[in-house]
């Protein structure tokens, strides 16, 4: 039974998920603060379930022999070391939704709050001091809010606003104007959002783009009185820049739920006048953190127990409908790339994987990774469908997919071809109906020969009598074949046979094969494959 630990505060919905879904859970709600502790433990685990507080760090992983999935609940990934995540082969999956809206109108609470200072007012009033004439606000209607990073919060933001009678201008790349239309938002340039914003809100990730983007720069640019919402990420903006402009005037207020370092216990923004502050606390609602938990425990069990992947960051998803019909073509294309893989003994420049008839249709991103999971086993053993697709571009090679329609006799089919500075190899096979991968052609030679665990492949001359000598040095040495493929480019021409052997085909017996004056080649070769 695959086994998750839970290492930041879940909501109980997701141990619950976790139980009936056939997953074994540990909840150590606050393990994920304690570094050593969590190094210590965590090789036990396939899972690990965490909010923001848990660091996935590069040693973290290093220690995680046993791990295949990284589940946040939440959007932000940022506390985890994904390059080295997506090496190892572990699957990083999010909940890109759950905790939006929350996230949203926390923003929207700042700009209220920031707008008519009510923390200050509030303690003020707690107090007994009842300052009326201390608290002067500014109305929210008729302003114009900048919206930055116009995504799934930022676009909630954009609603609300516009809902409250904002002008709302939003700076993002990626906004189409269609959608911008459709928000009733008017899309400008991030200069033009500064100049122009009464309110300005980050809604973007932290990335080498977005870091420091509130910078003093930016704030020059800004009018004067300009208030700033920070709800995203801590390292948007340049902090001590903040605190000049709050405290020459040009910046009249800020709220901000995220900090360049947190757990932020200590700032130079604490206590100054309308600078209003929470502990990362965008995404925590009743609702969001049932929403998030219950997503990222059921996927993280769809994976774990079926194999289907939903919201990973570093892998194509595969639902959970089409794993089970998936499956066999994923075993295909893995035992063809491993076919290559093991035939194959210079660099490999690259690769073309093709897709004919109904395979064409399928989920070919999951497919391809497969693929070269396969092809680069026999080299990197601990490869998976996440990590091989990343060492394959680090190796350089150059990789391409080709779609096409039913081309011949079976509905679909996967050829692979490989290209190295010697020669050029391909491979096609196809799953029959019994769920089993068949090579169907190698060389451009046709065959039908079921996979087995142990394999011979063969080159040799097709003359009389080549069955007889592989049989009897078989027979000689005491290896069973389980199945017997041959095929030829022509009669009297180049032949090949792929043998299924009951056990692994001794090295050293390899020699007397290739001793032979017809036989050009003789690998014996291993698949990952159950056997018949
Ligand atoms: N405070 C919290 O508790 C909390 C909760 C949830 C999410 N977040 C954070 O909020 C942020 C937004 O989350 P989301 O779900 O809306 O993400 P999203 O991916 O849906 O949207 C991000 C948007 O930013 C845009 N963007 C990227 N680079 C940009 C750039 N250089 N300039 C302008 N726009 C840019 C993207 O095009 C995208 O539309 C993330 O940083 C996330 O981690 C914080
Ligand atoms: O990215 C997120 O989802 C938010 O930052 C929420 O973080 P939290 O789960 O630690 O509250």
């Amino acid at each position: 039974m695959p086994r998750v630990l839970v290492s930041d505060k879940l909501s109980p919905t997701a141990v619950q998920i976790f139980k009936d879904r056939g997953v074994e859970v540990d909840y150590l709600p606050d393990l994920g603060k304690d570094k050593e502790k969590l190094l210590e433990v965590i090789g036990q685990y396939d899972g690990l379930a965490i909010r923001s507080a848990t660091k996935v760090t590069e040693k973290l992983i290093a220690a995680a022999t046993n791990l295949k999935v990284v589940g946040r609940a939440g959007i932000g990934v940022d506390n985890v070391d994904i390059p080295a995540a997506s090496r190892r082969g572990i699957i990083v999956m999010n909940t890109p939704f759950g905790n939006s809206i929350t996230t949203a109108e926390h923003a929207v609470a700042m700009m209220f709050a920031v707008a008519r200072q009510i923390p200050e007012a509030n303690a003020s009033t707690h107090a007994g001091k009842w300052e009326k004439n201390r608290f002067m606000g500014v109305e929210i209607t008729g302003k114009t809010l900048g919206v930055i990073g116009c995504g799934n919060i930022g676009s909630i933001v954009a609603q609300r606003g516009v809902g409250l009678k904002m002008h709302v201008v939003a700076f993002d790349p990626f906004l189409s104007d269609d959608r911008a239309i459709e928000l009733g938002i008017e899309k400008v340039e991030l200069e033009e959002l500064f100049a122009r914003a009464d309110f300005i809100t980050l809604h973007t990730p932290l990335t080498d783009k977005t870091r420091n983007i509130i910078n003093k720069d930016a704030i020059t640019k800004m009018k004067k009185g300009v208030r700033i919402i920070n709800c995203a990420r801590g390292g948007l903006i340049v902090e001590a820049d903040l605190i000049e402009g709050l405290k020459s005037g040009k910046v009249a207020g800020a709220g901000i739920d995220v900090f360049e370092v947190e757990p932020a216990t200590e700032s130079p923004l604490f206590n100054m006048e309308n600078v209003v502050c929470t502990p990362h606390l965008g995404a925590s609602t009743d609702e969001a953190q049932e929403n998030v938990a219950l997503q990222v425990a059921e996927q993280m069990s769809d994976y774990l127990v079926k194999g289907a992947v939903t919201n990973a960051i570093n892998m194509p998803s595969i639902s959970a409908e089409e794993a089970p019909r998936l499956k066999p073509f994923v075993k295909l294309a893995e035992v063809l790339g491993a076919f290559v893989g093991q035939v194959t003994e210079e660099p490999i420049k690259e690769v073309e994987v093709l897709f004919d008839g109904a395979t064409a249709g399928m989920n070919t991103r999951a497919l391809i990774s497969a693929t070269l999971a396969g092809l680069i086993r026999p080299q990197v053993a601990d490869v998976n469908m996440v990590s091989a697709p990343i060492m394959v571009k680090e190796r350089g090679i150059v990789l391409s997919e080709v779609k096409r329609d039913k081309s011949g006799v079976f509905d679909g089919y996967i050829k692979l071809t490989v290209k190295t500075d010697k020669r050029v190899r391909s491979i096609a096979g196809t799953v029959f109906s019994d769920h089993k991968p068949r090579f169907i052609q190698i060389k451009g030679i046709n065959m039908d020969a079921e996979v087995g665990r142990h394999m011979l492949y063969m080159a040799n001359k097709d003359v009389p009598g080549i069955i007889g000598v592989i049989g009897s040095i078989c027979a000689k040495h005491g290896i069973n074949i389980a199945n017997f493929s041959l095929g030829r480019d022509n009669a009297g021409g180049n032949a090949i046979a792929m043998l299924y052997l009951d056990e692994a085909f001794p090295e050293e017996v390899r020699a007397e094969l290739e001793g032979h004056e017809f036989i050009g080649s003789a690998k014996p070769l291993q698949f990952d494959v159950e056997e018949v």
